[in-house]
């Protein structure tokens, strides 16, 4: 069964129906030049209404693992691959990839060129994309025809009471699952909450520290979060990744811009300030903060990306404030950035013994 990827700017490439075949898909078309992780990658909220065209040239080759999805449903379009592979050789694998779109009622298309749309979007930027199972004739009719998916929220509270310390609590914009994993596995309490509750709700759960996690979309799109983001920080240690990343800064007066075609792979070269170190890491975002909107905030960068000299990460000297862009939580990816994770420990049993 056919099907065509066709771009807002009439670029059409054709090829072979996969996943949920009679399923359309529409959304911004990005790429993602990770080498493994697919799944990961799929069951990433932050990837809600996008397609993600797969530079890898052979995906699904180990299966699906069911325990290393990242969330619980499937917020991307579509995915784009070259090549489907139709076994699954992994001992950890349940099930083929295509079963798990079919069972996701996520489309694809294989048998594309995946290196040719890459070097499209490198050239003219990521943009709007059509996945059909007939050629477009009305681009903007049937782009807007086509449903969009909505973040499937967790209802409150996530994490039972367990007397471990310290008690944080994630504000959910989509987080991933390897988030929490990583805060429980250095004996944390974790409590996530949706990303809508008021501080007054969060203070009832008496944390130690807050963290707000990555999520979809532009973060111009949550003005009406930074209110309570500015309290919180003022209140309680407070650390932010990817999406959370953006929203303290613009709490803080910044600003943010999107990318040409974003950062979505995981050997990103990320260097510290001002110490130099590099650390290769896991980036999935389209937007990053202006350096120039920091100049009359109290925001110092920590991190600046190799590859672009954007910034990957700031902090508030004064305040218990961390954040980066990149994920450190991995999954997929390299673990070498989660020393992130005991950063922001430590700065939390730094204000305990400040405060006690
Ligand atoms: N992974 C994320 O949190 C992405 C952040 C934001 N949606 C961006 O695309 O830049």
């Amino acid at each position: 069964m056919q099907k065509f990827l066709t771009l807002a700017d009439g670029t059409q490439w054709f090829g072979t129906a996969i996943g949920d075949r009679h399923r359309a898909g529409a959304g911004q078309l990005i790429f993602n030049t990770g080498m493994s992780g697919y799944q990961e990658t799929i069951t990433d909220p932050s990837y809600l209404n996008q397609l993600i065209t797969f530079t890898y040239p052979l995906i699904g080759n180990y299966g699906i693992d069911p325990t290393v999805d990242q969330a619980k449903a499937v917020g991307a379009q579509a995915i784009i691959v070259h090549e489907l592979a139709d076994f699954s050789d992994h001992y950890g694998s349940r099930e083929t990839l295509d079963h798990f779109l079919i069972a996701h009622h996520v489309p694809g298309i294989a048998g594309i060129d995946t290196r040719d749309v890459t070097s499209h979007l490198r050239k003219f930027g990521s943009q709007a994309a059509l996945l059909t199972s007939q050629p477009v004739h009305d681009f903007q009719a049937e782009y807007a025809a086509i449903p969009r998916k909505q973040l499937t929220t967790r209802p409150l509270p996530v994490g039972l009471p367990t007397g471990q310390q310290p008690k944080i609590v994630i504000m959910d914009f989509g987080e991933k699952q390897a988030i929490e994993d990583a805060l429980l596995a250095r004996g944390c309490q974790v409590i996530s909450v949706p990303a809508t509750v008021t501080f007054k709700t969060i203070a009832t759960y008496q944390p130690d520290g807050i963290l707000l996690s990555n999520g979809p979309g532009d973060p111009q799109t949550y003005h009406h979060v930074l209110p309570t983001i500015k309290r919180l920080a003022a209140t309680y240690p407070l650390a932010g990744i990817c999406l959370g990343h953006q929203l303290i800064a613009c709490a803080f007066g910044a600003t943010t811009y999107q990318l040409p075609f974003g950062h979505h792979g995981l050997n990103h070269p990320v260097q510290a300030v001002p110490s130099g170190a590099v650390m290769m890491t896991a980036q999935n975002h389209d937007f990053a903060v202006d350096p120039a909107s920091i100049a009359n905030t109290p925001l110092q960068v920590t991190y600046t990306e190799l590859n672009d000299g954007s910034i990957e990460g700031l902090t508030l000297p004064h305040q218990k404030v961390q954040s980066v862009q990149f994920h450190p939580e991995a999954h997929p990816g390299p673990q070498e950035a989660s020393q992130f994770f005991d950063q922001f420990i430590q700065s939390i049993q730094q204000e305990a013994i400040a405060n006690a």
